[in-house]
């Protein structure tokens, strides 16, 4: 089966100009793949660069060495090489990530916010708002919330915002940095569900999961991070 995503000898390293272009290798020689249907957990100590790792992988950090392919529109494309456009292009269709902490709009009501990544692939508004509202719903979210702006919610409704915005379009490769970090054992609980829907629905999935009941409940397999002193 062809890989949802891989890579081949990423390294990252970052250069800090301001303390006199100090340079701190993280990531060197990574190779992950990941399939469709196949969630993989980074797994590493703290500081090792899992999420370093998630933000090359969505464009976020500029890779130093290596190739990032993922798998698009039927071809593959470098991510590490790739336009801006061809990224944004890549996030709208193919490659979501659920970040720890949500980005707040000003002024969004939560539903927009969910239902924006769905109306960007051309679904007609009403139809996206539906699907937002079932899946906050779904995520506990009380529908009085749902038409407010989720600057002044608490760390784990906006979470749940981020979540439901994550999961709504089915995207083929979700990157979800700690999920359920500010959540619940209920709302844990959805998650797991909502994870393995996306797996059953042929969605590659790359999470870091510290909470051990959820990448027990989750991982397919583990991909060993390991701090890394040569990187590019
Ligand atoms: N923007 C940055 N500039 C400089 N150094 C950075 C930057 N981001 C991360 N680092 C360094 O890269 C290393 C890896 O950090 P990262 O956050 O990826 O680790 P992690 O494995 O996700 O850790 P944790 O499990 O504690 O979240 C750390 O030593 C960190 O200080």
């Amino acid at each position: 089966m062809t890989p949802a995503l891989r890579t081949e000898g990423l390294g990252k390293a970052f250069t800090l100009h301001l303390q006199g272009g100090v340079r701190i290798p993280v990531l060197g020689g990574v190779d992950l793949t990941v399939h469709p249907g196949e969630c993989v957990a980074l797994w590493g100590p703290s500081g090792a660069g899992k999420s370093t790792l998630m933000r090359c992988l969505y464009g976020n950090y500029g890779a130093g060495s290596g190739r990032i392919i993922l798998r698009h529109r039927g071809d593959e494309l470098d991510l590490a090489t790739a336009t801006p456009q061809q990224v944004i292009t890549a996030r709208r269709e193919t490659l979501g990530y659920v970040s720890q902490f949500l980005r707040v709009i000003p002024r969004v009501a939560t539903r927009d916010i969910v239902a924006e990544p769905l109306v960007a692939r051309g679904m007609p508004r009403q139809e996206a708002a539906a699907r937002a509202t079932t899946l906050l719903h779904r995520l506990n979210l009380p529908e009085r919330l749902h038409s407010l702006p989720p600057a002044t919610f608490s760390g784990g409704e906006q979470q749940r915002v981020n979540l439901a915005r994550g999961f709504a379009p089915g995207y083929p490769v979700l990157l979800l940095d700690e999920p359920t970090a500010s959540l619940d054992a209920a709302n844990r609980a959805v998650v797991i569900g909502l994870i393995r829907e996306a797996k059953a629905q042929g969605s590659a999935i790359i999470g870091i999961f510290h909470d051990a009941e959820v990448r027990e409940a989750v991982a397919d397999r583990l991909y060993d991070v390991l701090p890394h002193q040569d990187a590019a």
